[in-house]
This record gives structure tokens, sequence and C-alpha cells, in this order.
């Protein structure tokens, strides 16, 4: 949410030029990141030797460019959610660098909507952390759940609302804490094809409507194909970068387009073979 992940000035990366950098709202630049890994539970209690700690990513580079939507994909483990914790400013490299030109916010897995708040009082909770007066957040996240389609949502909670509509809600939440780049982890994971394809359409609607820079984790070659400008693969932990491939496609598209199709085939190879490495 909005207080934390601001990373409020843009990254120098050596020898980036000015232009590039006003192009970019997200650089990172041989990224490592290592989590020691407490009380020898991973090797010493069972070998008698130091635990190993984890290289989640090693190497990472990456240039997004301002209001593009980049997914990125790669098999579990291999470092998805801990690099947009580092793009939003919740975690720290331990090498390299990572920076953002103004806020970068997640909206992590899962389900995150307060059970007890309405859909409004939800959708106005990025506002009011950020100390805009209760009144005027109502309002404004009101006028930005009617403008996205959310409107008859407004007084429902959580418990009364489907999957797709609980998953929207917490974008639209994401959308108004303002943020140019905001970090969606696996947003539609949960949802079931057909919701997780309505999902998706609201999605790349919404982004038409308000652009913003995108970061998309999925496991989902075939969501990375439908809604991202650009696929980011990466190879099991630790994750470094083994495809970057621009997708180039109009939307809407729909996931029989046989762009869509060679893109994601384009994906999938790239995940095979990291997976055979
Ligand atoms: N706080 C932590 N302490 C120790 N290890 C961690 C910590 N956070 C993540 N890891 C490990 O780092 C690796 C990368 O984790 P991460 O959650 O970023 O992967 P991921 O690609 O998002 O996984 P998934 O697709 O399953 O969500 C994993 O092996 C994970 O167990």
């Amino acid at each position: 949410m909005p207080a934390k992940g601001v990373m409020p000035s843009p990254t120098r990366t050596p020898g980036a030029s000015v232009a590039t950098e006003e192009h970019h709202a997200v650089v990172l630049d041989g990224v490592r990141r290592v989590f020691a890994v407490a009380g020898g539970r991973r090797l010493g209690r069972a070998t008698g030797t130091a635990p190993e700690p984890v290289v989640a990513l090693d190497g990472v580079s990456l240039s997004i460019a301002r209001g593009s939507v980049v997914a990125i994909v790669g098999p579990s483990g291999c470092g998805k959610s801990t690099l947009l914790d580092l793009v939003c400013g919740l975690q720290r490299a331990d090498a390299g660098h990572v920076g953002a030109v103004g806020q970068a916010v997640l909206m992590p897995q899962g389900d995150t909507l307060l059970p007890w708040a309405t859909a409004l009082d939800n959708a106005a909770l990025a506002l009011r952390v950020a100390g805009t007066p209760k009144a005027q957040a109502r309002e404004r996240a009101r006028t930005e759940l009617e403008a996205l389609g959310l409107g008859r949502f407004t007084d429902s909670r959580p418990d009364a609302l489907s999957g797709g509509m609980r998953q929207r809600i917490a974008v639209a939440r994401t959308l108004l804490s303002g943020a140019p780049t905001i970090c969606l982890d696996e947003p539609f994971g949960a949802l079931d094809a057909i919701t997780r394809a309505e999902a998706q359409a609201w999605l790349t609607g919404t982004l038409a409507r308000e652009p913003r820079t995108v970061l998309l984790v999925t496991h989902d070659t075939e969501e990375a194909a439908l809604l991202a400008d650009r696929i980011v693969v990466l190879s099991p932990r630790p994750g470094r970068v083994v495809a970057d491939l621009p997708v180039g496609l109009p939307h809407p598209r729909r996931a029989t387009d046989p762009g869509v199709v060679a893109v994601r085939a384009r994906a999938l190879d790239a995940l095979g073979a990291a997976g055979r490495g």
C-alpha cells in the first residue's frame, strides 16, 4: 500500500542516458537477493553442516518502459515475488541496484480485502493510509469504482462478492494509491478459467483507461500473452532472466489469436529450456 515502496528519485544506472531514464519507470541492474536460512533448517540439522543461504535472484537486469505492462513468468520459487518486493522497496537487494521513478505499489498474492469493510471502504483504504480524509477518500473511491464498472458493489462486503469481483476491487484499490507503477502478484491466480478471462479483459480495459506501468507476476503464459507488452522469463532459482519477449499485439486479444498462440509458445519454450538448464 501506499506508504511503503516509495522510491522518490529516478535510478541512475552507470552509463544510462538521461533520455533512457526518462522512458524507464523501473530499472534493475545486476540484482542479487539472498536469504539466510535461520536455524539450519534446510541442511544443518539433517547433515550437521552449516545452513546454506538461498539465492533467490542473481544478476537480474531489466529496464521497464513507462506505461508498459511487463509479465514476469518463471517456475515456482524462482524469485518472482521477491523481484516485486524489491521494486516496491519492501526488500533490499544484496547486490546491484533497483530503482523506480515515483512509487511502486504491490498488490500481493491472495485475497487481500478486509473482510469486515465494504468494497467502498476497501477501495478507499489506500487513500486513507496515505492520509486522505475519510469523506474525500470515499468519494474518490466511489468515483473510481463506478468508472471501472464496479459501482453496484460499493456497499457489499467481500464475502458477498465473487472471487473475480474481489480481485477487481483490490486492483481498483491499488490504482487509487496513485502509484505510477503497480506490481500485481498473481492477481487472478485463484480464479476459475471463465472468471479469470473476464477479469483479464476487465484489466485490459482498465489499463487502457488508466495507463500505468505494470509488473504482472503470473504462472500462466496465456495470461502473459493476453495482457503484457513484454514477457520476461526467469530461470529456476536462482532466478535469472533467460528470455525477454516483446509481444507487440493490439488489444483486445483472444487466447486463440495466432499472435497470442505464437508468443505463448515462445514463452513456454523458454521456460522449458531454462528448466532443462
Ligand atoms: N523470507 C525468506 N526467507 C528465506 N527464504 C525465502 C524468503 N522469501 C522467499 N524465500 C525463498 O526464496 C525463493 C524465491 O521465493 P519467491 O517467493 O520470490 O518465489 P516465487 O517465484 O514468487 O514463487 P511462487 O511462484 O511459488 O510464488 C524461494 O526458494 C523461497 O522459498
